[in-house]
């Protein structure tokens, strides 16, 4: 289907519908009435998806809003916008490229470039168990060299499925062009005993050919012997691999977005760490999220609502940002992975066509795992004076024997959505006794610092255990998610131009830090250079 044939969302009949229902009812619902009104709220706003059970109940909406949201999809043409993503049309119009990183879990057989997808598939799968045969690789530590998509999804993976991680390999992860991030990785290195990724989509980001340049340096240094048996590369520029020394390369496609590529030969990292069977699995739960996304009606379908609900409180109430909280101390990358997957997709101010949009698009994604947010930027959620939906995930199963610390992880996840939404009464505050420090103050200026507002929003995520699969479907959901609601603001959620300018300018700046010249310069960057090389 051609972009240009869906209308604008605020061109709509659905939108304009939106506004009046949210002067009407949106703005002033009350999460307490509507629990007391509806003894079937959480049913009713609840979503099974594979691998990933959605509690939405605690937002603010109701049947009318989510009928409209959904009205607002179709008037947006959601489905033919998926269904052209999912049929490998160049909807990344910027860059006249295909969005297929569905295609890369794919069963065997199914989906596009089933044959290139799983050849590669399979030899990085059996060079990853080559690796995990310790004893004859005599590999301990594997070092992945990348940055932005080629580094996230593996760094925010690898924790998360530790209890599948082989214990005698070792992962590093090495991204910043700074060399307080590779120095200490290679000082508890052997040259021997080291596998170097260099994971590079394009093979030019400065970040990384830099870092590689680096870690070979070491590795001639040391006495390393057989560069090609310790260094590997992963990227769409074979050419550029082959010449910087690497003979080993897994390739992938110009159809796999940076930040969508962890299903890719990027993922290498992750199939050296928990086995060919265990990626295989991970590639299936992403695969059952695909499935459930291109079939489930727009109202059952979870990506769908969750994106939907995005583009509710951007746009309708205003919020300007989402913050997550996996109660599950392996998800602790997973707001940073979410960051890139969000704002570096739905960071767009035009659309389609280039046009400025009037409507905000990407909200500023953040967080911190559960309970350590607790106690540090929870207090803004609760008493702020900004509203911001949380998204609580939570686990059922832990991977650890520690019964009673997870019982209490889950009570605590529980109680902030609950104390979100409850609140507390100025009046309720009063009847609590004050602490011993506050004795001084007048009871009633107390009761109101130690009140809650309330009626807050958050969505929780549940899934059974932090599973291979499971993982998939989570992360896959999210990529799903970020498509509805760039779908329904009109943005190519698939370019990002805004990172170039930045690279242009550090290219244009580097010979000023050996010559010094600062001709041209604006006051404040002369002033800074010249105070840098002082
Ligand atoms: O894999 P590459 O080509 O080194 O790019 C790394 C990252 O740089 C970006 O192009 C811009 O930050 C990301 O989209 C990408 O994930």
């Amino acid at each position: 289907m051609s972009a240009a044939a869906a209308p604008r969302c605020d061109q709509t009949i659905a939108w304009t519908a939106l506004q009046g229902h949210f002067q009407a009812h949106g703005r002033g619902l009350d999460l307490r009435e509507a629990f007391a009104r509806d003894a079937g709220r959480f049913a009713g706003f609840s979503v099974q998806a594979p691998e990933v059970f959605a509690d939405l109940s605690k937002n603010r909406w109701d049947a009318t809003t989510r009928r409209l949201l959904v009205e607002l999809a179709e008037a947006c043409q959601l489905p033919a916008r998926r269904d052209a993503m999912l049929a490998g049309e160049p909807i990344n119009s910027t860059e006249g490229r295909a969005v297929l990183h569905t295609a890369l879990r794919a069963p065997r057989g199914q989906g596009l470039f089933s044959a290139e997808v799983h050849e590669v598939l399979d030899r990085m799968l059996a060079f990853a168990e080559r690796v995990r045969d310790v004893a004859t690789s005599g590999i301990t530590d594997i070092v992945n060299i990348g940055i932005g998509g080629s580094d996230l999804g593996p760094q925010m993976a690898m924790p998360a499925l530790q209890a599948y991680s082989h214990p005698g390999l070792r992962l590093h992860f090495v991204s910043n062009v700074d060399g307080h991030d590779i120095t200490p990785v290679l000082s508890q290195l052997r040259p021997e005993r080291t596998l170097f990724i260099i994971a590079s989509k394009t093979f030019t980001t400065q970040e990384t050919m830099a870092n590689a340049a680096v870690a070979r340096e070491w590795f001639i240094a040391q006495g390393g012997q057989d560069i090609a048996k310790h260094f590997v590369g992963v990227t769409t520029n074979l050419e550029a691999a082959a010449k910087f020394g690497v003979t080993e390369t897994f390739g992938f496609w110009d159809w796999v977005g940076g930040r969508y590529s962890l299903w890719s030969a990027i993922g290498l990292p992750i199939a050296i760490g928990i086995g060919s069977e265990n990626f295989r699995a991970f590639l299936a739960g992403a695969h059952a999220m695909d499935s459930h996304f291109a079939e489930a009606p727009l109202a059952d379908n979870l990506p769908v609502q969750l994106g939907l609900l995005d583009v509710w409180y951007r746009n309708f109430h205003g919020f300007t940002s989402r913050s997550v909280a996996p109660y599950h101390q392996g998800l602790k990358r997973f707001p940073a992975y979410l960051q890139q997957l969000e704002m570096e997709s739905n960071g767009k101010c035009v659309d389609m066509a280039g046009q400025a949009l009037p409507y905000g698009t990407s909200p500023v994604v953040w967080g911190e795992p559960g309970t350590n947010g607790q106690h540090a930027y929870f207090q803004m959620l609760h008493q702020g004076t900004d509203v911001i939906p949380v998204e609580f995930i939570a686990v059922k199963t832990p991977s650890h024997p520690h019964a009673d610390l997870h019982t209490k992880l889950l009570a605590n996840c529980l109680a902030q959505s609950q104390a979100l939404m409850l609140g507390m009464t100025a009046a309720e505050a009063a009847t609590e006794s004050a602490p011993t420090a506050s004795k001084t103050l007048d009871r009633e200026v107390l009761s109101h610092h130690r009140s809650f507002p309330g009626n807050r929003p958050s969505s929780t995520l549940m899934l059974d255990a932090l599973t291979p699969s499971a993982l998939g479907a989570l992360i896959a959901l999210y990529e799903h998610r970020v498509f509805v609601s760039g779908a329904i603001w009109g943005i190519n959620s698939f370019d990002q131009w805004g990172v170039e300018l930045g690279k242009a300018l550090c290219s244009q700046l580097l010979p000023r830090f050996g010559s010094g010249d600062a001709a041209g310069l604006d006051g404040s960057t002369a002033g800074l250079l010249a105070k840098l090389r002082g």
